[in-house]
């Protein structure tokens, strides 16, 4: 990506140092949050790693952009598993000028408004009753008619109900790139490892809510080599 940057012209230092620092800052806290929430959850759910490991398995070992993408499963379960346990959340934003809201709220300039994304994530209104459940389908709808053709095709929710990446302008810019990330060293682990809990049967990770959705005392795993 510097190197994208740099051939396009952009080689000014204190730009790119910010351009940098934001990337690191914005991209590594939030992905490793994703992924330690997502890792747990796989644990509980055998037969969503099997259909990951089923998928990553048809693409090449160093899977290129394209087989990324075409990822479906995995995307989904990706964003199901940020759907409950939110990389970032609460977001809080500062009034710029006296408005109302759409509910009727009146908003004065200065005041502070949070939306709390992760309670959104547990809304019956937003997911069904099921919400509590983790399950990557709820993503996905059937493309084909069946038999060899059959293919998952990934249905996106509306970024104002799912705003873990935000919504509107300002919207996460690395969200794609995110997502890249993501499904290329999920594939990578699952096809050659097993990631298992290393901690007491029927432990429950307390989540802590700060900048980005920390596991209290973080996530201790034991890595099995499937070779
Ligand atoms: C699971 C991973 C990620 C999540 C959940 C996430 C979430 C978010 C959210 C909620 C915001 C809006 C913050 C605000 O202004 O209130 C944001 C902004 C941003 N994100 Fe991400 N992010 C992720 C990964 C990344 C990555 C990998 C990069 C870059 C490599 C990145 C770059 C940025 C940048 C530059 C902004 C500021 C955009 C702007 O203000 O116009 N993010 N992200």
């Amino acid at each position: 990506m510097l190197s994208r940057f740099l051939s396009s012209g952009h080689s000014d230092e204190d730009l790119m140092t910010d351009i940098i620092i934001s990337f690191v800052l914005a991209g590594k806290d939030t992905t490793s949050a994703a992924l330690t929430w997502f890792f747990w959850l796989l644990s509980n759910n055998p037969e969503v790693r099997k259909k990951i490991v089923k998928e990553t398995s048809e693409k090449s070992e160093v899977p290129v952009y394209d087989e990324v993408k075409d990822m479906v499963y995995t995307h989904a379960a990706l964003s199901e598993s940020m759907s409950l346990y939110l990389p970032v959340p609460l977001d809080t934003k500062e009034v710029m000028a006296d408005d109302v809201l759409p509910d009727g709220t009146a908003v004065k300039k200065g005041m502070r408004v949070t939306y709390h994304v992760y309670a959104m994530g547990r809304m019956e209104k937003l997911w069904g009753r099921d919400w509590a459940e983790y399950r990557p389908e709820r993503w996905l709808e059937r493309e084909g008619s069946g038999g060899e053709s059959e293919k998952w095709r990934f249905v996106a929710r509306d970024p104002f109900s799912y705003p873990v990446f935000q919504a509107g302008p300002r919207t996460c810019l690395g969200k794609q790139m995110a997502y890249l990330q993501m499904k290329r060293v999920v594939g990578a682990i699952l096809t050659r490892f097993t990631v298992v809990p290393a901690m007491p049967e029927g432990t429950e990770p307390q989540l802590i809510s700060f900048l980005t959705s920390k596991m209290k005392d973080g996530f201790p795993v034991k890595i099995h080599s499937l070779a």
